[in-house]
């Protein structure tokens, strides 16, 4: 099966319109103030309507509270909402019960002992996206952890990889722990925040040809 490609921190209609014709299948909208990818609701609900029926509208959030949480899904009405803070098994899980949402949590990949504590979140989630550890963000730092982490390990959930991705070693990526979903944000950027199309296609094509 062809590998999914979601393209992160999309905060305009022409880059939205590059993601979808480079054939990415998710397109990601961060809600979160401190990032320089932050998208206000407003402009999230129109993004997402332009990808609606093409690709997987995916609304990131950052331990939010319970209102910011509600107030961002109801405008939004993602297909998914990734977690990408320290949102705990039980917060997450609830929100999985009770509203018909796909739920993602991200989760820094340190080392071994990171990937066997990920296992509290099985359960709760649909899919995990193993990301570099956070630093000034808590993601789109644009780097890579080792890859090696994840070479033999049993995912007993569906999974995603994200960290440092590009053009240049997306291919790598795949053919070194078998992704089935890549996550880029940083990689197909010309400054933090402002999406290059020509990235956007570079990076589908060699995820594409992996
Ligand atoms: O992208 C952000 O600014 C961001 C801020 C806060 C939390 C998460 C964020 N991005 C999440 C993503 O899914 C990124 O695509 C992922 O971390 C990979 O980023 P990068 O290493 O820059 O490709």
């Amino acid at each position: 099966m062809a590998v999914q490609i979601k393209i992160c921190g999309l905060s305009t209609p022409e880059t939205v319109d590059a993601a979808l014709a480079a054939g990415a299948t998710h397109i990601g909208l961060v809600h979160y103030e401190p990032s320089p990818r932050h998208v206000a609701l407003d402009l999230a609900r129109e993004l997402r309507e332009q990808a609606r029926g093409k690709a997987k509208a995916v609304l990131l959030l950052v331990n939010a509270d319970p209102e910011t949480t509600g107030r961002a899904l109801n405008a939004i009405q993602p297909d998914v909402v990734q977690f990408h803070g320290n949102e705990t098994p039980q917060w997450i899980g609830g929100i999985r019960r009770s509203l018909p949402y796909e739920v993602w949590k991200a989760v820094g990949l340190k080392d071994a002992g990171t990937l066997t504590r990920s296992e509290k979140y099985i359960g709760k989630v649909d899919r995990l996206l193993f990301d570099a550890p956070a630093k000034a963000l808590p993601g789109g730092n644009g780097t890579a952890f080792d890859w090696s982490l994840l070479s033999g390990h049993r995912h007993k959930i569906d999974w995603a990889l994200a960290g440092g991705l590009t053009a240049g070693n997306v291919a790598e990526a795949i053919r070194a722990t078998g992704a089935p979903l890549v996550d880029t944000s940083s990689g197909v950027e010309s400054a933090p925040g402002v999406k290059d199309p020509q990235r956007i296609a570079d990076f589908c094509r060699a995820a594409l040809a992996a």
